[in-house]
């Protein structure tokens, strides 16, 4: 479990992230998504106490990442990928790890065949390709066999079978019981791993819903009808938005076809057309994100 609460964090005048709070549960993969310079690399490195908080209180399983006597037992994290520059091999890089942090030798040769690196475990770390990094990385993070799990932009530069396999990896850590955290940009690829999102922007919160929530957050009907602006007074209520897209056409939010068409009959008010409307998870995030983009192409 992690829980944020209240995070602000400046860099001189620049405000990385602004009075966020959101809490991560475990047995569920949570999606962390925003535009570039969104904030999330930063809260990530709040969590894992590598940077401090300006104000507000991050906590994982309970305690701050600095008072867990085996941190490495509580979090494993996964940031951005970067080529390890050395002349060890994978074995002797996860043991070395192991070694300081009183992990036993036999997780070492676990983790190398979990992530998939036995035939070049005991080649040179330097010589690697970037998804064999990847899955390097991913081994230490799983090193201390943690029920956190924390990756910052896991499948960067990663090919479709890398992609894929990061993808059900996680699914499976996640069905074990685990807390996995997980940031990315593309909505495309959350879509097909995340149980929950996390959307922020210009270091605030936009969003925290479940997958489903997301996905009904872009249903919407279009109605055309010559008395539009009586059956838009009369679909307007709690929970139920209606915008004026063309002269005689609305975008319901909120409402079914069926409801809007008994309400249009009721009324003797003659549809012209009805149009149940699902807007992609990607255009429903484009639509989310749209103010807090930092850099757009002129159109
Ligand atoms: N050490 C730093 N000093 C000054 N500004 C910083 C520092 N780290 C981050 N920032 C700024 O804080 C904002 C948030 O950056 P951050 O890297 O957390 O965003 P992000 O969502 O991870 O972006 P990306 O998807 O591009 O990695 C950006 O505007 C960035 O320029």
């Amino acid at each position: 479990m992690i829980e944020v609460n209240g995070v602000t964090k400046r860099y001189g005048e620049r405000v990385a992230v602004d009075d966020l709070s959101f809490t991560v549960r475990p047995g569920a993969v949570t999606g962390f998504l925003g535009p570039n310079g969104a904030g999330k690399s930063t809260t990530m490195r709040m969590i894992l106490g590598l940077d401090r908080p300006t104000s507000g209180d991050v906590l994982v399983n309970g305690k701050h990442y600095a008072e867990h006597a085996a941190p490495l037992r509580e979090v494993g994290a996964l940031l951005e990928a970067k080529a390890v520059h050395t002349g060890r091999s994978a074995y002797h890089h996860l043991l070395a790890m192991a070694l300081t942090h009183g992990i036993p030798r036999r997780r070492v040769e676990e983790v190398i065949d979990l992530v998939g690196l036995r035939e070049v475990a005991r080649k040179r770390v330097g010589g690697f390709s970037l998804g064999m990094g990847q899955r390097l990385g991913v081994a230490a993070a799983l090193l201390g066999d943690p029920a956190t799990l924390i990756l910052d932009e896991p499948v960067n530069g990663l090919d479709p079978e890398g992609v894929r396999w990061i993808r059900n990896l996680l699914r499976s850590l996640a069905a074990e019981g685990r807390t996995v955290f997980v940031s990315s940009h593309l909505m495309s690829e959350m879509a097909l791993t995340a149980d929950h999102l996390i959307v922020i922007g210009r270091g605030k919160l936009i969003a925290s819903a479940s997958m489903s929530e997301f996905t009904a957050m872009g249903k919407s009907v279009r109605v055309r009808a010559r008395g539009a602006g009586r059956l838009r007074e009369l679909l307007v209520g709690p929970g139920v938005t209606v915008d004026a897209v063309e002269p005689d056409v609305l975008q319901v939010h909120g409402l079914e076809s069926s409801e809007i068409g008994q309400v249009a009959c009721r009324h003797s008010i003659a549809l012209d057309e009805l149009t149940p409307v699902t807007a992609s998870l990607e255009d429903a995030f484009m639509d989310m994100t749209r103010d807090a983009v930092e850099y757009r192409e002129a159109s």
